[in-house]
């Protein structure tokens, strides 16, 4: 996109989307689910292959999938209208712009990142999303108790972050002793992780739980 180029956005009506700038700051997300559920978050959701098939499985949880990816949102949005998935809000936004606005510390059950850019360049690899700041800022807004998933194809990204997981305050590995797993039973497969695997790679699946 050029400089002052005007982005047009395809317009969402999904009665399961919400536009984050309509959004107040710290919403009242029980009313929004109409429960006292706790929340799970999947930042990045891609068109939703993800969480369509993960809400299904935690019908006591309340799913926000957030993508900057306008047809994302709007696949992600018919994908789980189609499965009326009422568990499920979309939600247009950079994560952790909505997560500082919108998400109250210690309320999320599980968070989700699958496939995120890899940015395989070395001298790139700064932009990566998931790194130790990330995680430790994640942690904050996490419920003692609560999941965090990882998975990536990207062999230096997986390897990384199953690194310095170890070292993070406050979480402990859920698949120990092994750092990662390339097969994870009952975490459903993303779009992005099919792709990869038709094309022969592995994904490193790393799973963490926050203290209780
Ligand atoms: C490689 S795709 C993976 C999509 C999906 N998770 C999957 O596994 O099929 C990465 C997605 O993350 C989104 N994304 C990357 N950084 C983001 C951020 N900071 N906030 C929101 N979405 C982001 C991109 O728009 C893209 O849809």
């Amino acid at each position: 996109m050029r400089k002052g180029e005007r982005v047009t956005l395809i317009p969402i009506t999904s009665p399961r989307f919400i536009d984050a700038e309509t959004l107040a700051s710290l919403p009242a997300w029980n009313e929004i689910f109409g429960n006292d559920n706790p929340l799970a978050l999947e930042i990045g959701c891609g068109t939703g292959h993800f969480v369509a098939q993960m809400a299904p499985l935690h019908p006591d949880w309340n799913f926000i999938a957030v993508d900057y990816y306008n047809k994302g949102c709007l696949k992600t949005s018919k994908r789980v209208d189609k499965a009326g998935l009422d568990n499920v809000r979309v939600i247009r936004a950079e994560a952790r712009s909505f997560m500082e606005r919108c998400i109250p510390h210690c309320s999320l059950r599980m968070v989700v990142i699958n496939c995120p850019d890899p940015w395989p360049k070395k001298r790139h690899r700064k932009r990566r999303l998931v790194n130790t700041e990330f995680v430790g800022y994640l942690s904050e807004f996490m419920l003692p108790g609560g999941d965090f998933h990882f998975a990536t194809d990207f062999d230096d990204y997986g390897e990384d972050v199953a690194r310095f997981m170890p070292d993070m305050p406050g979480f402990a590995n859920v698949l120990a002793p092994d750092p990662y797993r390339h097969a994870l039973e009952g975490y459903p497969l993303s779009k992005y992780m099919l792709k990869f695997m038709d094309a022969g790679k592995q994904i490193y699946f790393v799973h963490y739980r926050k203290a209780s």
